[in-house]
C-alpha cells in the first residue's frame, strides 16, 4: 500500500517518514539539532514548494514532527507557551492542505515526555487529537489517526522501524525521544 508521508507518534517518541513516488532523491540532514528533508546532490531540479522543509524541531518542551512547512510555525507557537492542542489547531488551519495536484494534506505530530497530539488538514478536515498510545497519520488512504504497533524505544530503532515498514516507496525517516533530554535521529536507508 502507498499511504505517501506520515507520523507516528506517542507519549516520549515521534517518527516520520517520507515514502514518494513522485521525488525519491531525498535525504534527512541533521541542521544544529534540527532534522530536515531535503534534495540528495544528485536529485533532478524542481520548483515543487512542498518537498525540502524541517521534519523534526524541538518547540518549548516539545518535539514537532510533520511533512511540511508547517512544523517551524507549531514549534514556534509552542515556544511562545501554546498547548499542543492549539498550536496544531491554529496553524494546521492556517496553512491548509498543500495546492498541489493531489491537495495533499499536512500531517504533523507533537510529543512531550508524558503526553502527545497528533494531527491532519485535509482538504474536508481539520482533526486533531491526543493520543495515549503510539497513533499513525499518514497524506492517502491512511488519512484517519490510526493505532500503529511501534516496537522502538530509541530515536534510531523508531526511524529505522519506519523506513523499514511495509508501506511503499520509503525514501528516508527520522524521530526523537523526549525525556528530561531530547534525542533525534534520522535514517537514509544507507
Ligand atoms: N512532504 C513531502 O515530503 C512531500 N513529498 C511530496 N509531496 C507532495 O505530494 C505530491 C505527490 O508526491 P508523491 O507522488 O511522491 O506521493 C507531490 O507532488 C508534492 O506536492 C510532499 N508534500 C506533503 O507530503
Amino acid at each position: 500500500m502507498y499511504v505517501g508521508r506520515f507520523v507516528v507518534v506517542g507519549p516520549g517518541i515521534g517518527a516520520y517518514r517520507v515514502s514518494s513516488r513522485s521525488f525519491p532523491n531525498r535525504r534527512v540532514m541533521d541542521r544544529d539539532g534540527t532534522l530536515t528533508v531535503g534534495p540528495t546532490p544528485d536529485a533532478p531540479e524542481t520548483d515543487n514548494p512542498y518537498i525540502a522543509y524541517n521534519c523534526v524541531r524541538e518547540g518549548g518542551d516539545y518535539v514537532v514532527v510533520g511533512n511540511g512547512s508547517q512544523v517551524d510555525p507549531i514549534a514556534e507557537k509552542l515556544d511562545l507557551g501554546y498547548t499542543p492542542r492549539d498550536a496544531l489547531v491554529e496553524i494546521l488551519l492556517a496553512l491548509d492542505y498543500e495546492k498541489d495536484d493531489y491537495d495533499t494534506p499536512r500531517i504533523a505530530g507533537v510529543v512531550g515526555a508524558e503526553d502527545a497530539y497528533i494531527g491532519i488538514v485535509r482538504k474536508d478536515a481539520l482533526l486533531v487529537t491526543a493520543v495515549e498510545e503510539p497513533t499513525l497519520v499518514a497524506t492517502y488512504e491512511a488519512d484517519e489517526p490510526r493505532a500503529f504497533d511501534l516496537s522502538a524505544d530509541t530515536a534510531a530503532d523508531a526511524a529505522r522501524e519506519l523506513y523499514d515498514h511495509e508501506f511503499e516507496h520509503a525514501v528516508c525517516a527520522a524521530a526523537a525521544t523526549v525525556t528530561d533530554s531530547v534525542e533525534t535521529a534520522f535514517y537514509n536507508g544507507n
